[in-house]
């Protein structure tokens, strides 16, 4: 048995692009991901955000769920162009959804966690060269105060951004997720101008004073482990660690990026004359906590062919649906090198959980037995770095619903409910039925 403290913000997670649908909606306007996903190729099956799981019809009844479910907290993501649907032109109607989600949350007795930008950047804003345009971050911090001004006051976390290395590095760099650049240059722009963005709406944040509220970044932190002992394949971990880690962690707590990569990536980038003088101040302003997304590990080996200098190396252990290896014992790693290299802030763990093949048997059931074990054991690592000592204050599992899974589309389902796209129908999975005595509990069992 594995007992949290009192408080422990038991949670769950989804994101805007991902679940909502009505992308015409009460003045919406198209994203980056509803072209991309539009695109020939881009996504699983031609798979859209266009329907999703309808929530943005059905918030009210997936409330009701999450008060089943018993959860405490409850991460969600506000689309910007509901927000914003055209440059510099508000939509009262688009903030007004969100006010409604955030009334019934409460009525609820659940927190509402936003994150401020999970990915569906407004089309018009990519139109002016997305995230490698500085400007992008006069627009996004329009978008915050507005956010910070309407809402502010009944949403008390805000998260700046989910996953910058996301953002940008996959987005601007390998070219998986929209708007499908493949050029690092343009990767590591795009991850500056996030960062930036990020310190910018901090500071308005902080100038609004808006009490009984506090702020943070969301980050996807991938532990790296050489494949040998042999000094090439530790270097290619620091170097790992340094693409998926320290590239982010870095600015934000130490204000500097790691001289290493900066050395590492010169000769491909040429000059780092994106970042201004002041930039690395801004964007290391002191935040109230720290999200951090975890689903597994790296383990790396030294190549010559790659810029980065390593390839990856299957892991020995189980994986889910994704390919990920299930590797509990790297979110302690993680955890303790956060406490030891980089912050005593409180950490939220914002993400966690497991892609797994699920099916409804006959009994009208979804036995993810598979899923129960990930999370379990998540919660055991995470468990044991709070009996430690360790500043863990809350845990969002990943996800609420089965929901569209970006390039995968919805070929992947993450829910602890399971979704049947073509009713909408929602099936409390064994898992949501699990995390509900977990949280009522407040404990494991192992
Ligand atoms: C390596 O996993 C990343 O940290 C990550 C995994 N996930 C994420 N980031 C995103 O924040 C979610 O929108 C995804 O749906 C979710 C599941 O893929």
């Amino acid at each position: 048995m594995a007992n949290f403290p009192k408080g422990f913000l038991f949670g769950t997670a989804t994101s805007s692009y991902q679940i909502e649908g009505a992308v015409n909606e009460d003045g919406r306007t198209p994203s980056i991901w509803d072209t991309f996903s539009k695109t020939s190729g881009m996504t699983y099956n031609g798979d859209t955000g266009d329907i999703a799981c309808d929530h943005y019809h059905r918030y009210k009844e997936d409330v009701v769920i999450l008060k089943e479910i018993g959860v405490k907290a409850y991460r969600f993501s506000i689309a910007w162009p509901r927000i914003f649907p055209e440059k510099g032109n508000f939509n009262p109607k688009g903030i007004d959804f969100y006010k409604r989600l955030v009334e019934e949350l409460l009525k609820n007795d659940i927190i509402p966690v936003a994150t401020i930008y999970h990915w569906d950047l407004p089309q018009w804003a990519g139109d002016l060269g997305g995230w490698l345009n500085r400007d992008l971050i006069y627009w996004y911090s329009e978008y915050s105060q507005k956010l910070f001004k309407e809402i502010g006051n009944v949403v008390p976390m805000w998260i700046t951004h989910n996953e910058p290395w996301c953002a940008s590095i996959l987005s601007y760099g390998i070219g998986e997720h929209a708007p499908g650049h493949k050029d690092y240059r343009e990767a590591l722009i795009a991850a500056h101008h996030i960062l930036l963005s990020h310190g910018e709406a901090v500071k308005i944040f902080r100038d609004m004073n808006i009490k009984e509220s506090q702020i943070g970044i969301t980050l996807n932190l991938t532990p790296a482990y050489p494949a040998s002992e042999r000094d090439v394949d530790r270097l290619a971990a620091q170097y790992a660690d340094g693409f998926s880690n320290r590239w982010f962690l870095d600015p934000i707590f130490k204000g500097n990026y790691p001289e290493d990569m900066i050395e590492l990536y010169k000769e491909e980038i040429g000059k780092f004359d994106f970042i201004k003088s002041e930039d690395l101040g801004i964007i290391s302003q002191p935040i109230d906590f720290l999200g951090i997304n975890f689903y597994s590990r790296s383990i790396v080996k030294y190549s010559e062919k790659s810029m980065l200098k390593w390839i990856g190396v299957e892991g020995p252990g189980a994986k889910t649906d994704m390919g990920w290896e299930i590797r509990p014992e790297s979110l302690y790693d993680l955890l303790k090198r956060l406490d030891k290299e980089y912050t005593r802030i409180p950490i939220y763990i914002t993400e966690n959980g497991a892609a797994f093949k699920d099916i409804i048997t006959e009994d009208g059931k979804v036995h993810d037995q598979e899923r129960i074990e990930y999370i379990k054991e998540h919660l055991k690592y995470a468990n044991k770095f709070i009996k430690e000592g360790g500043n863990l204050k809350g845990y969002f599992l990943w996800s609420f619903l089965d929901n569209f899974e970006w390039a995968f589309g919805y070929s992947k389902r993450f829910g602890i409910v399971y979704v049947d796209y073509k009713t909408q129908k929602r099936i409390l999975k064994d898992s949501a039925l699990w995390y509900k005595e977990v949280i009522n509990r407040a404990s494991i069992v192992f």
